[in-house]
């Protein structure tokens, strides 16, 4: 029996973060980053069931084309990341009454409709890319036994070639749900890639505005580095963390990455909410077929 400290509930039963209850939340869930995100999608719903909201956590679950969805709002960071995936599994593999685990485990299939920075050039701003892998430079899943499905071989690679200040955590990689990817990135004109996610937007994604950086050369590395015919190909903050917990806990995932600026070439896109709701209806309409 898990203790309520470790498996917190509220006054209702719902998870402490996400305020959800098993029945709120649909097997295929969509996460975003930013909460006004989660209307633009289910405004294309036939309707919409259930919606609550605490901190940055907001979710909506509804149907789109017969299919029941649920849309939940992450926040920024990885660390936001270990909460939804954690309340999520534990919403569809815990017993919340006896607080012990389901016999029969429940997979989610979990889908990021997220905002990317490109650091290749061939990647315009405006582009679609489906994540085969992340490299993560958070360090979240060295908190948890993941050394089963980490790709030492990759990661070990590219912390050489890196050769990062040693008070950085270690990269790792882990990959997406390949049948994901293929599906979703079917349509020829979406990117596959892999996408580094850091812990935040500025030094961490090598941007400077009056603060200097410990690791200059840190982009502009990680542009050059090649691992069999593997580029890094864009920067966020939330797939890694998405990738591995799903991996732990039995999850399929795949991240849509909008990419809406270009570090390379130094371009934003011209209109990032219309990227987003591009890639929106791009993911819906994969979703029908899955
Ligand atoms: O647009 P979202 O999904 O928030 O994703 C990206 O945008 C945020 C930074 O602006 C980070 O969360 C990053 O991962
Ligand atoms: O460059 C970018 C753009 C969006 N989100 C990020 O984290 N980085």
């Amino acid at each position: 029996m898990i203790k309520e400290s470790e498996l917190i509930l509220n006054a209702d039963g719902s998870v402490y973060h996400l305020n959800l209850k098993p029945e709120n939340i649909a097997n295929l869930i969509i996460t975003v980053g930013d909460p006004d995100r989660i209307d633009s999608i289910t405004k294309h719903f036939d309707s919409v069931e259930f919606k609550t909201q605490k901190r940055e956590f907001q979710t909506q679950t509804g149907t789109y084309k017969n299919k029941r969805i649920t849309v939940v709002s992450t926040g920024i960071g990885t660390d936001n990341i270990d909460i939804v995936l954690n309340e999520l599994d534990a919403l569809a593999n815990i017993n919340l009454k006896t607080r012990e685990f389901k016999e029969e485990q429940q997979q989610l299939t979990i889908i990021r409709i997220g905002t990317s920075g490109s650091i290749q050039k061939e990647i315009p701003v405006d582009a679609f890319l489906a994540s085969e892998k992340a490299v993560g430079f958070d360090g979240l899943l060295y908190y948890y036994q993941s050394d089963a499905f980490l790709e030492k071989e990759f990661a070990e690679h590219l912390h050489e070639y890196l050769d990062l200040h040693p008070h950085k955590a270690r990269p790792y990689v882990v990959s997406a749900d390949q049948d994901l990817v293929d599906h979703f990135s079917q349509d020829g004109r979406v990117f596959k890639g892999v996408t580094g996610t850091n812990v935040g937007f500025y030094a961490p994604q090598g941007r400077v505005l009056r603060a200097g950086l410990q690791d200059p050369n840190f982009i502009d590395q990680l542009t050059t580095f090649k691992f069999q015919d593997y580029r890094i190909t864009n920067l966020e903050m939330e797939t890694s963390a998405i990738y591995g917990l799903s991996k732990l806990l039995g999850h399929k995932a795949v991240s849509m990455n909008a990419i809406i600026a270009n570090r390379e070439t130094g371009d934003f896109s011209k209109d990032s909410l219309k990227a987003v709701e591009h890639l929106i209806l791009y993911t819906l309409d994969k979703i029908i077929t899955l």
